[in-house]
């Protein structure tokens, strides 16, 4: 998050912003700088000259104002290539880790992307537009009397160490309204998520409850940004008026001494109040781009490389899980002692609450034993540091996407058709998709849900099939799915030769005989 990358990120646009601004910088201050000439004219009562001076200022200023449109509408196009190149970098990362909370993930995406362009990108554009506008009118005062630079030169340095007390308060208070940000996206996604269920049950007093507590606290860190940030406003305002009419005291002391006439003391003193507007905007920049470091530093942690695939080796077949014990808050489960062996099918059983999923979860890497160990083993029955990704997991509620059934049972990847009905009718999904008309290429609405709780069970577990891992954990994976359909299901499941674990409830008596065995938890 640097301007060498937002610059990098084309350089032929970026070299070719640099000279717009200059040209458009030079033709803005000396169209303002005729003035002088023509104001002269009309003391000296000279109408011809009058207007060829302010033609000349008309065509200039008007090549100014479009080169500063197409100037704009450039670094506009800059800034979305360079935010876009990020967003790509954090996708990438996020793809990589799986540890992030989608709403913390939306507001990096969207508002921090919107606050990056907003308060860091757009900021260094205003600092080099001004910072060639200062440098022109600094010149030109130079040529009408040098000690109008100088009295600039003081004061701006008046302008320049009042914002320094400011730039603290400003940074800590721009952090902590993206925190409250973040904290009530995940509020908001959190509980509309769940808005039919709240509806079922009237709990509209608690949605809002919880909403305006949320909203509350974002809107009073929005309400201290916006404060920080007017006093630093008014700071810089401060030190802007003194600037100001100090240059015309001084320019008018010139034009009484006979060493400025009176349309150089009117251009200077716009030159003065033009610089100081500069140098405040510049200030003001430095001051937004200097609190949106701590941004910068989280999204550069975002986009560097972060580990890759490693899809070649390390997939486990078998396990041994030893003194294992996995902690919630303080809540302990401790499990036996177990091996499974390469090829076993095993029924995990046991109530509610023993600890069955958290137990898969420990499998996948997803949570990490407070005691003993699980460990994992390859086909050649060594042991191995396993690839978690490896391991085939079936979720009680697994995830959708919003594309045809076909490409959520393939998970985007090229298979023989052959192969795609095999699996689809291995799981009795055949039959369903008969009834839609696009059959296996119906678009899954997310939305307004269009397959049943258990065709999504179904799709889901065609896509664990067809992937094929050597270490396959269901969870439930037939809940919702009638005891008949789902002993084919299982039965198919079973006659592979990959390792299997399977939480089940309420299994007819003939399809638990198919496991080899059965690991029963107990409180
Ligand atoms: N993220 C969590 N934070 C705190 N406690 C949790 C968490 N997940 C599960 N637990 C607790 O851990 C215990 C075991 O939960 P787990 O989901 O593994 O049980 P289970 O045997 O799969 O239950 P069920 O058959 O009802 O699905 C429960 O008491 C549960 O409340």
């Amino acid at each position: 998050m640097s301007l060498r990358s937002l610059f990098k990120i084309n350089t032929f646009r970026a070299g070719l912003l640099v000279i717009i601004y200059l040209v458009y910088s030079y033709a803005g201050t000396t169209s303002a700088f005729l003035f002088r000439y023509a104001l002269n004219s009309l003391i000296n009562k000279s109408l011809s000259n009058f207007i060829y001076w302010c033609i000349a200022e008309i065509l200039i200023a008007m090549v100014s104002s479009l080169l500063l449109a197409y100037g704009t509408y450039l670094f506009n196009k800059q800034i979305q290539q360079y935010i876009h190149a990020i967003r790509d970098k954090i996708i990438h990362h996020h793809y990589q880790n799986n540890n992030t909370k989608v709403a913390e993930i939306q507001n990096i995406l969207n508002n921090n992307m919107k606050t990056l362009a907003d308060e860091y990108a757009k900021p260094w554009l205003i600092i080099l537009s001004s910072t060639l506008m200062i440098m022109m009118s600094s010149g030109l005062l130079l040529s009408m009397n040098w000690t109008l630079v100088v009295a600039v030169v003081i004061t701006c340095f008046i302008v320049i160490l009042l914002p320094r007390l400011t730039q603290k308060y400003t940074a800590q208070a721009t952090r902590i309204a993206s925190q409250k940000n973040a904290v009530f996206l995940k509020t908001v996604a959190d509980w509309f998520s769940g808005l039919n269920v709240l509806r079922r049950y009237h709990a509209i007093n608690r949605l809002q409850n919880v909403l305006n507590q949320s909203s509350g606290k974002l809107a009073d860190a929005n309400e201290k940004k916006q404060k920080a940030l007017s006093t630093a406003d008014g700071l810089n305002g401060v030190g802007n008026s003194i600037g100001q009419v100090g240059i015309i005291l001084w320019g008018g002391l010139l034009f009484f001494h006979h060493q400025l006439d009176l349309g150089g003391w009117l251009v200077a003193s716009n030159f003065a109040s033009s610089i100081f507007d500069e140098l405040w905007d510049v200030i003001d920049s430095i001051t937004q781009i200097k609190a949106t470091k701590d941004l910068r530093t989280e999204l550069h942690t975002l986009t560097q490389d972060t580990e890759t695939d490693t899809e070649e080796d390390a997939s486990p077949v078998a396990i041994s899980v030893k003194g294992l014990v996995i902690t919630y808050e303080g809540h302990q489960i401790r499990y036996p002692d177990f091996t499974i062996k390469a090829c076993d099918k095993v029924l995990l059983s046991g109530d509610s609450g023993t600890g069955k999923s958290t137990l898969l979860k420990a499998i996948l890497g997803k949570l990490q034993p407070t005691a003993g160990s699980i460990e994992y083993y390859d086909e050649k029955e060594e042991l191995i540091i396993p690839n978690y990704r490896q391991i085939g997991y079936v979720a009680q509620d697994g995830v959708l996407f919003p594309d045809t059934i076909a490409n959520n049972v393939t998970m985007f990847q090229h298979y023989p058709e052959s192969q795609l009905n095999k699996v689809i009718d291995s799981v009795e999904l055949t039959n369903d998709l008969a009834k839609f008309p696009q059959g296996v290429n119906t678009t899954i609405n997310l939305d307004n849900l269009n397959v049943s709780g258990g065709q999504q069970q179904k799709i889901i577990l065609a896509r664990a099939k067809l992937k094929r891992q050597n270490l396959l954990l269901l969870d439930e994976p037939t809940s919702a799915i009638d005891s008949k359909t789902s002993a084919k299901i299982i039965k198919s499941l079973l006659a592979s030769d990959q390792t299997i674990i399977m939480i089940g409830h309420n299994l007819l008596p003939e399809v638990q005989k198919l496991f080899d065995y059965r690991i029963n938890l107990s409180r």
